[in-house]
């Protein structure tokens, strides 16, 4: 990574996009101390991170990795879910009562008493995001977080990422589902070569043609229906939402006034 000059504030969603070998993996990996940079610096709730002082960054920012082998590691998920809680010192009553409300929340309850290692990849995944949520972290990182997940699972981890958002969780996340970055994104960063090459609102970032070249990236489903539909430019949609309250206003009939006048 080069020139990366990277903020994370509270309560928000950004998500990082960019090519292959961009270097979103690596810049998120740096966001909870697994990689410290060679040069500049990481601060975490304002305390910078060393070598040292890891054990703070681990703390406050949860990490659901991109292959979720990596991080399930007991005989049991429900084990696996309580892990983290055990480590921290919290009895074992307690810790399995907040496993198995993590696993609900991402429902996941159902699998509580499977292996790990033998969950589908999507199972997996929801397992590592409920592992993390029950430490109750300031940020959540998330390294494509959809991969391997059905479309159903895939809703719920958006509504999930949405409702952790408003209890006052940061989350980053990398992604190549631009539809999805659309959908749950405040703030998206994009990525190229190991650099940072432009940020911003979804509206600003997703109507940046050079940009989203620039970064080998396509817009939104939405902003390419928003653009060969020709609706009103300066409203620029990005969700979906947005695109279909555009253009039922649009279709809205001349009120009568209109009509008559
Ligand atoms: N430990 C390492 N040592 C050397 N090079 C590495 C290391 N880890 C990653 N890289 C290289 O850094 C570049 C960025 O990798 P990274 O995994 O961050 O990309 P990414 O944007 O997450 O890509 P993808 O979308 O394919 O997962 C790649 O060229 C990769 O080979």
């Amino acid at each position: 990574m080069h020139d990366v000059d990277f903020e994370v504030r509270p309560n928000e969603v950004v998500a990082l996009l960019g090519g292959n070998g961009a270097g979103k993996s690596t810049l998120l990996e740096h966001l909870n101390g697994t990689l410290t940079p060679d040069a500049g610096e990481l601060r975490v709730t304002g305390r910078k991170v060393t070598a040292e002082t890891r054990s703070h960054a681990r703390k406050e920012v949860g990490f659901v990795f991109q292959d979720p082998d990596t991080q399930l590691v007991a005989p049991t998920v429900l084990d696996d879910v309580m892990f983290g809680l055990r480590n921290y010192g919290v009895p074992a009553d307690d810790a399995r009562e907040r496993a198995r409300e993590a696993l609900a929340t991402v429902d996941a309850a159902h699998l509580e008493e499977r292996v790990p290692h033998y969950l589908s990849g999507g199972e997996k995944r929801l397992v590592g995001l409920a592992g993390v949520l029950v430490l109750e972290p300031s940020v959540v990182v998330l390294d494509e977080p959809l991969a391997g997940l059905d479309p159903e699972r895939s809703r719920l981890v958006a509504d999930r990422i949405e409702a952790i958002s408003r209890e006052g969780i940061s989350v980053v996340l990398s992604t190549h589902d631009i539809d999805f970055a659309a959908s749950v994104a405040d703030r998206v960063c994009v990525m190229a070569d190991g650099n940072l090459v432009g940020e911003g609102t979804p509206q600003e970032v997703f109507y940046d043609e050079g940009l989203l070249e620039r970064a080998n990236l396509h817009a939104p489903t939405t902003v390419r229906l928003a653009k060969s539909l020709d609706v009103d430019g300066s409203r620029r949609p990005v969700t979906e939402t947005e695109l279909v309250e555009l253009l039922s206003g649009a279709a809205t009939p001349p009120s009568k006034t209109q009509v008559d006048g």
